[in-house]
């Protein structure tokens, strides 16, 4: 894979589905992910983003969409969980994604490292792959620009002790993020309509992710009822 062929530009200005059910989701399945990713395709999606070498094997078998492959995984007494260690890293380099997004934000990892040790030893040791940093802050985002990743999202704002209970898009940070960021900015989490997804091309991302509103219909649904309950409230 060559880092100059520019996965990011194929996805300039596209939307990117995240397909993704962990375990205990109703529709976790390799199956049900390709057929997802496939119907987000359809729909006019211009990459997909996935969880697991399983899912991301399938769903290269229905769409030809550049891919950003994470791997959750759950360690003892630790919070990280998107890609948190080099294990998944080379699992997921062995299996091939356009680009792999891995937690960036400032907690210790589960072997006791931080990103900016851990990263330069990725890099070092995938040369030509891309790498997104999924950040919860703006100087997450900035000290991963610096590190080296190719592009930084938004992806953990609202999942950190420092976020918790920010009101999900963070317009601010993507705004914030465009301005100063010297590597691309993708915009991800919360975006649940269409108009929030305009609003951040507006901004200038270099590409929006959008998935529990497009690929959670147990998630839809709970939207709709507490819509409903409210009125009846
Ligand atoms: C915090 C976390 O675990 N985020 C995960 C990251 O891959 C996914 O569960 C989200 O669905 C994804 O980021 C897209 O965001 P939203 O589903 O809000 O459109």
């Amino acid at each position: 894979m060559d880092r100059d062929n520019n996965m990011l530009s194929k996805i300039q200005d596209k939307l990117v589905v995240s397909c993704q059910a962990l375990p205990e989701e109703p529709l976790h399945s390799p199956f049900i992910m390709g057929r997802m990713a496939y119907a987000a395709f359809l729909g006019g999606a211009g990459g997909i983003r996935a969880n697991s070498v399983e899912d991301i094997h399938e769903i290269k078998k229905h769409v030809d969409l550049p891919i950003i492959g994470i791997i959750k995984r759950v360690y003892d007494d630790c919070d990280v969980f998107i890609t948190p260690t080099l294990k998944e890293i080379d699992e997921l380099c062995a299996e091939g994604v356009d680009m792999i997004a891995l937690d960036a934000t400032d907690r210790i990892r589960p072997d006791g490292s931080t990103i900016s040790e851990l990263f330069p030893m990725i890099r070092e040791k995938y040369k030509n792959q891309l790498f997104m940093a999924d950040c919860s802050t703006y100087e997450e985002a900035m000290k991963a620009a610096e590190l080296g990743f190719d592009c930084v999202g938004t992806t953990l704002s609202g999942y950190t002790e420092a976020t918790k209970g920010k009101s999900l898009p963070d317009f601010e940070l993507v705004e914030k993020l465009v301005k100063n960021s010297s590597v691309p900015v993708i915009s991800e989490g919360g975006i649940s309509t269409p108009e929030e997804l305009k609003r951040m091309y507006e901004l200038g991302v270099n590409a929006a992710v959008v998935g529990s509103a497009i690929t959670r219909p147990m998630d839809i649904t709970k939207r709709f009822m507490k819509a409903v309950r409210k009125q009846e409230g």
